[in-house]
């Protein structure tokens, strides 16, 4: 008998390679010095758009009933204004699937995305292009897909073109695809392998915070560094800092870069996004680690779109999880966030 969610595990792979293959090729095309320097978005804009077509038309030829809270909707590619953009869009799907698409059959798939979520029955979850400021810069971003069922994060996939396979081996061996699926451990293998290849990943032993490296967004606007710093005092943490972009950090935690991710709320206004937090969330439970929200609480990804329910979000190898969870309630304590 196949294992739980077989179908939906390759699937799901399947879907993320493609996306990934999207997101690099117009990285390779379109970001250019002139881009960079001019702050240019459109290249995130056309890869974000072309990795949903091309996920959303994946799960459609394979679970037409499943429903995608993805993070892009068709609105900029609709009308004379959205046309330029549009074609390109649908020049870079079709260079990416098995089966031309019209571009009608592109906007109606990225626009099966725009489920409410919630915490009955299956959804996926998807953020075409997560960490889209390292994409940018040619660092770390990740394409995540994620199996919500009955509010529960069941299955989670994470490529990330950009990460080294072996973390000692920085410069080499680029592209890691990280899948976990509830009860089957957590694994990574390499992005575009041939064949099936994969190493199981365990979260780190160490026992004591003060031996502990942490990773957090290289943004200082999604992830308070003031308030890291101080909870890294705290625990006693003389290691710098790993400062990486998107899903790639937990990743790290999961096979064991790093023992700890801390993403503290800069504005109290903020709501963190279930697209963003989701392939990641499973991929560290699976890993042996453990993620909750600043209060310890776990994440609630029944509620909608958004985490609502939560605030910030704590990864740690699950050693570390107590010690980190009392530092970070004694940093934040009654203080208005960011402040
Ligand atoms: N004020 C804020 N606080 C926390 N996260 C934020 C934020 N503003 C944007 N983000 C989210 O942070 C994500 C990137 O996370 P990281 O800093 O870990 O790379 C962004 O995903 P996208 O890049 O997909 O838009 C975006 O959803
Ligand atoms: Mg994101």
């Amino acid at each position: 008998m196949p294992a739980y969610l077989a179908a939906e595990r390759a699937a799901a792979i399947e879907a993320v390679e493609r996306a990934s293959r999207v997101c690099t090729a117009v990285f390779q095309r379109l970001v250019t010095e002139e881009t960079l320097t001019k702050r240019d978005k459109s290249p995130v804009t056309v890869a974000d758009f072309g990795a949903q077509a091309v996920v959303n038309a994946i799960l459609e030829k394979h679970f037409p009933d499943d429903p995608v809270v993805g993070e892009e909707d068709s609105k900029d590619l609709q009308g004379e204004a959205g046309r330029a953009l549009c074609e390109k869009v649908v020049d870079l799907v079709n260079a990416a699937v098995e089966r031309p698409m019209s571009t009608d059959e592109v906007l109606r798939a990225i626009d099966r995305g725009q489920y409410a979520g919630g915490s009955t029955g299956r959804h996926w979850t998807l953020d075409p292009i997560d960490g889209t400021k390292g994409f940018l810069r040619g660092e770390q971003f990740a394409v995540c897909l994620a199996l919500i069922i009955d509010g529960k994060v069941s299955l989670g996939v994470v490529g990330c073109p950009n990460l080294p396979f072996d973390m000692s081996r920085p410069t080499e061996d680029r592209g890691v695809l990280a899948v976990a699926v509830e009860g089957q451990g957590a694994f990574q293998r390499r992005l575009h392998a041939d064949g099936d290849a994969e190493e199981r990943m365990h979260a780190s032993s160490v026992a004591n915070a003060r031996d502990a490296s942490f990773c957090e967004s290289v943004e200082a606007g999604h992830s308070s560094h003031g308030d890291s710093a101080r909870i890294a005092e705290l625990l006693g943490i003389t290691k710098q800092s790993l400062r990486m972009d998107s899903q790639c950090k937990y990743v790290a935690v999961a096979r064991g870069d790093a023992d700890i991710y801390l993403r503290l709320p800069v504005s109290s206004s903020y709501t963190e996004k279930i697209w963003d937090h989701a392939a990641g969330n499973i991929i560290i439970r699976e890993a042996g680690g453990r993620v909750s929200d600043v209060s310890g609480e776990p994440l609630d990804f029944s509620a909608g779109r958004t985490l609502s329910r939560n605030k910030g979000v704590i990864a740690t190898n699950g050693r570390v999880f107590d010690a980190v969870i009392a530092a970070v309630q004694r940093t934040l304590g009654d203080k208005a966030p960011g402040a």
